[in-house]
Parts: structure tokens; C-alpha cells; sequence
């Protein structure tokens, strides 16, 4: 559950979701851990090459898809604004619509070399539409007949 500093944007993200026309919104990564369950397995949908995807879902009930990046990559300030304005001016009908992003860095206390310190972890995640029948790729190898002819097994 998000608690009451959330709501305000809790209600922006409602609205992106709601108004196709609007554009994505900054989003703490304390909501988006929130409504992931702390990214949860139980929430997780698919990992690609660069971060693990998961499931959001809102109060509304309404759901989205949240794409955390991998910290093992060191992904430069600028490469991600480039990602993140590239995918801002993308509105197109026949394609998965961004609502949000979230570039954060905490300082989290941890052990190094035998002493504590305060290490800077940063947290880079996007936010989409969610597709209730996941990646074309996998769907269609679920459902397309295969044309390949019979086969012989030996
Ligand atoms: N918007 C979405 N709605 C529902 N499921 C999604 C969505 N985006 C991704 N997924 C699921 O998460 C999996 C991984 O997605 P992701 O975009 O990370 O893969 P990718 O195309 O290999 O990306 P990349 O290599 O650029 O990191 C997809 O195969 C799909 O099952």
C-alpha cells in the first residue's frame, strides 16, 4: 500500500494512464517499489537485456508495466535522458505508450573492505502500458500454427 505523500503521484500516473495525449511524469522510485511489491518475484513478468519488467498495480486496480535497469550496467546520465526523451516522442497507436521514469540516487550504509560506508546506489526504472499478452515474439510463438510441414521423428 502507497502511503499519503504518494497520492499526489499516484494521481499523476492515473492520469497519464487516462489521457493518451499527456506526457510521461517523473516518478519516485518509493512509488514504484510500492506498487511492485518491492519488486517481487510474484510480480515479475520478464527480464530483457538491460532490466527486469514488473507488474504495478495501481489502487485503481489499473496496471502497468515497470522496467527496472540492471545496476550491474553503468549507464552513463546522459545515455539514459537520451533513452527517456527518445521514448517521450513516441505516441503512436501501434505502440506500447511510456508513462514515467525515475532516476534516483540513494546513499545506503554497507559493509566494504571491513568498515561501513555509505555507498551511492543509483535506481534508473521506466514505466509502460502494460500488455496483458506480453511480447509479440512470445505470442506468436504460442499461437501461430506451424507451416513448416510435417515432421519426421526417428
Ligand atoms: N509493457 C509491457 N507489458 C507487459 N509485459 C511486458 C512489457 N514490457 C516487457 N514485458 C515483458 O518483459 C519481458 C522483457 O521485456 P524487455 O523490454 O526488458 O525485453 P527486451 O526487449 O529484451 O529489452 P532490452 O533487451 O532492451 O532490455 C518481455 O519479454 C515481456 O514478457
Amino acid at each position: 500500500m502507497t502511503d499519503g505523500g504518494q497520492s499526489s503521484q499516484l494521481a499523476a500516473l492515473e492520469k497519464v494512464l487516462l489521457d493518451e495525449t499527456a506526457d510521461p511524469v517523473n516518478l519516485p522510485f518509493s512509488l514504484l517499489s510500492s506498487i511492485t511489491g518491492n519488486f517481487s518475484e510474484a510480480q515479475e513478468i520478464g527480464r530483457g537485456g538491460y532490466g527486469a519488467v514488473y507488474r504495478g498495480v495501481l489502487p485503481s486496480g489499473r496496471t502497468v508495466a515497470v522496467k527496472q535497469l540492471f545496476e550491474r550496467y553503468e549507464i552513463l546520465d546522459k545515455n539514459f535522458e537520451s533513452e527517456v526523451t527518445c521514448l517521450a516522442g513516441v505516441k503512436h497507436k501501434n505502440t506500447v505508450r511510456f508513462l514515467g521514469y525515475c532516476s534516483e540516487t540513494q546513499q545506503v550504509l554497507m559493509p566494504y573492505d571491513g568498515k561501513r560506508v555509505l555507498a551511492d546506489v543509483r535506481h534508473r526504472l521506466l514505466c509502460f502500458e502494460y500488455m496483458p499478452r506480453g511480447c509479440l515474439a512470445d505470442y506468436l510463438s504460442m499461437h501461430l500454427v506451424d507451416f513448416s510441414g510435417p515432421h519426421i521423428t526417428k
